[in-house]
């Protein structure tokens, strides 16, 4: 479906500052400035890192699908630059000032209350609400891949991964992982490579550990799991030893200063069996009524 999409020209694309790396693209800070008299807007423009051109396909999956969302907790799409010179095309999107949410917790941790904490948490439910009313699942629903718009507004960002489910299946099955973030995965996607929409809700539980951690490199879920399961498991047996300790019933520790009920919903979310999750929209009543309870 063609959007009414706003074609950039490379041209009057001023690079400012990098962003920073994604799965396989890289995100520049740049001003489009047709004037020339910098009065442009800033936009953040993401290009194929070169050697990835392989990717191509992939990454005009992602332009399509990040130009048929439009939901406020979701990152805006622009447009797009075709580059005359070389092949590939670049990826416009609105530019969030406030950066990705790691690194806003690391700065803001001290400002943050659990009120505030609830609210991110809500907000990302209402945008994995939307996605999952186009039948998209995210696949790679992280604290990295959360933008921070304003100290009272997030938005889910990078659809790299995300594929749409099958009208005739609940879940997507993929052939083989990436550099996959294992320590984010449903037990039935480390095992059986299916994603759904209960997948991104287990996914959904290590991003309220992660709010509910501050983000802290020490508390991070990889780091966490690896001291479980033993730092000196690589490759693809670490997915073998992550499945059977969450078979076992193991799950990421209770983040200090974490409210039990907001602990409770992180574990529900972490039911073995898909079917058991909560879907978002029941996630959302379970915020709603933790914040609530701050609120007494
Ligand atoms: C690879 C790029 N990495 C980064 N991006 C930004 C950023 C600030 N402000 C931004 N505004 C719009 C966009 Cl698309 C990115 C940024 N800041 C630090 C980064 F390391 C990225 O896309 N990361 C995924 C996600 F966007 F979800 F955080």
């Amino acid at each position: 479906r063609q959007q009414e999409q706003e074609v950039f020209e490379e041209r009057h694309l001023r690079f400012i500052s990098h962003l920073g790396k994604g799965n396989f693209g890289s995100v520049d800070l740049c001003r489009y400035d047709p004037l020339g008299d910098n009065t442009g807007e800033l936009v953040a423009v993401k290009q194929l890192q070169p050697n990835k051109q392989a990717n191509m396909a992939d990454f005009q999956k992602e332009i399509q699908t990040i130009s048929s969302l439009h939901c406020d907790y979701i990152v805006k799409y622009r447009g797009i630059c075709y580059s005359a010179g070389r092949l590939s095309m670049r990826l416009v999107m609105e530019y969030l000032p406030y950066g990705s949410l790691i690194g806003y917790m690391e700065k803001c941790k001290h400002t943050l209350n659990t009120r505030r904490l609830l609210l991110f948490a809500s907000q990302i439910c209402k945008g994995m609400e939307y996605l999952q009313s186009l039948r998209y699942v995210h696949r790679d629903l992280a604290a990295r891949n959360i933008l921070v718009a304003g100290d009272t507004l997030v938005k889910i960002a990078d659809f790299g991964l995300t594929k749409i489910v099958p009208f005739d299946k609940e879940y997507y099955r993929v052939t083989q992982f990436g550099e996959s973030p294992i320590f984010w995965y449903a037990p039935e996607s480390i095992s059986e490579y299916k994603f759904s929409h209960k997948s991104d809700v287990w996914s959904f539980g290590v991003v309220l550990h992660e709010l509910f951690s501050f983000c802290e490199l020490s508390r991070n879920p990889k780091r966490l799991t690896l001291q479980r399961i033993g730092s000196d498991i690589q490759g693809p047996m670490m997915g073998a030893h992550l499945h059977n300790v969450l078979k076992d019933n193991w799950r990421l520790p209770v983040p200090a200063m974490c409210p039990p009920k907001v602990y409770s919903m992180m574990m529900q979310c972490w039911a073995y069996t898909s079917e058991d999750r909560p879907t978002f929209f029941h996630l959302q009543d379970l915020i709603e009524s933790s914040l609530q309870d701050e609120r007494e």
